[in-house]
C-alpha cells in the first residue's frame, strides 16, 4: 500500500526551491526553471522498503503569504522544506517570515537540536499532527560569494527546526536525496506513533476481556428478554 507524504517546500523567490524539488524527485539539475507562484510534483519514491506516494508542493514566500488558502495548505502538509540561499542574507528574513506563518496555523513544529529532541510530540492536536521542518541553506556551492556565514547567522532561530543543514541543489545530488529521505523517515515516524497511539485508545475504550465479555452478556439477555416479551 502506497503511504501518501505531502511536503511544502517554501522561501523567497530563486533560492533553489524547484531546482532542489527536481534534484530530488530525478536526481537532474535543471538550471532554468519557469517562475511560478506555486508547483506541484508528484511520484512514487520507495524509502526502506516502504512506497511513499509523495506530493511536493514549491510555494513562493510571497505567495504564502498573499495567498487566502495558506492556512488550508499549511494544514495539509506533512512536513515542510524553509529554504533560503547561502547568498543572500534577505532570503533568511524571508525564511523567518514564512516560519511565523507556519507557526500561525501549526504550532505543533516538531523541534530537534543536535540529535537531543527539545519537544517531542507525536500526538496529534486540534491543529493537526506535529510538523517536521527542515531549514535548508542552499547553493553551498557558491562559498565564494557567501554573505550568510554558515550556522551563526541562523543559530539562534534554528532551535525552530527538526533539522537544520545546508547543501547544493547544483553539486549534491546525494546531500539533498538524503536530507529529504530524513525528513520523509521523521513523517513516516510520527504516522507510526500517532496509528499505534490511536490503536491503545480504542483498546482501551473496550476494556478487559472480561469486562467485554460481561458487556456482550448483558446486551444479549436484554435482547433475549425483548424477543420473549414480544413473543
Ligand atoms: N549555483 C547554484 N545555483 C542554483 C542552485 N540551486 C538553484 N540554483 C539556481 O538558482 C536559480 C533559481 O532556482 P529555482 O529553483 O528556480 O528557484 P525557486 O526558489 O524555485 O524560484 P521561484 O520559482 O522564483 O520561487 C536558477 O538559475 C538555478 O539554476 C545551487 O545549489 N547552486
Amino acid at each position: 500500500m502506497k503511504i501518501p507524504v505531502h511536503i511544502i517546500i517554501l522561501g523567497q523567490e530563486g533560492v533553489g526551491k524547484s531546482a532542489l524539488a527536481v534534484r530530488f524527485l530525478t536526481r537532474r539539475f535543471l538550471s532554468e526553471f519557469a517562475e511560478t507562484e506555486e508547483m506541484a510534483y508528484e511520484r512514487t519514491v520507495t524509502l526502506d522498503d516502504r512506497q511513499v506516494s509523495l506530493r511536493i508542493t514549491d510555494v513562493s514566500g510571497k505567495s504564502l503569504q498573499t495567498r487566502a488558502a495558506s492556512r488550508e495548505l499549511l494544514m495539509e502538509a506533512d512536513a515542510a522544506v524553509l529554504v533560503y540561499s547561502v547568498t543572500d542574507q534577505s532570503s533568511v528574513t524571508a525564511a523567518r517570515h514564512a516560519l511565523n506563518c507556519i507557526r500561525k496555523h501549526r504550532p505543533s513544529v516538531t523541534t530537534q537540536v543536535h540529535g537531543a529532541r527539545k519537544t517531542q510530540s507525536t500526538a496529534a492536536t486540534s491543529e493537526g499532527p506535529p510538523l517536521p521542518v527542515l531549514l535548508l541553506g542552499n547553493k553551498n556551492d557558491l562559498d565564494h560569494v557567501r554573505t550568510v556565514t554558515r550556522y551563526s547567522d541562523t543559530t539562534d532561530w534554528t532551535s525552530d527546526f527538526t533539522m537544520t543543514s545546508e547543501c547544493s541543489a547544483r553539486d549534491d545530488a546525494d546531500g539533498v536525496t538524503s536530507l529529504f529521505q530524513q525528513l520523509i523517515r521523521k513523517v513516516l515516524e510520527i504516522r507510526d506513533c500517532s496509528s499505534k497511539s490511536g490503536r491503545k485508545m480504542s483498546q482501551a475504550s473496550l476494556g478487559s476481556p472480561r469486562q467485554l465479555r460481561s458487556t456482550i452478556k448483558r446486551r444479549f439477555s436484554m435482547f433475549s428478554r425483548d424477543r420473549i416479551t414480544t413473543l
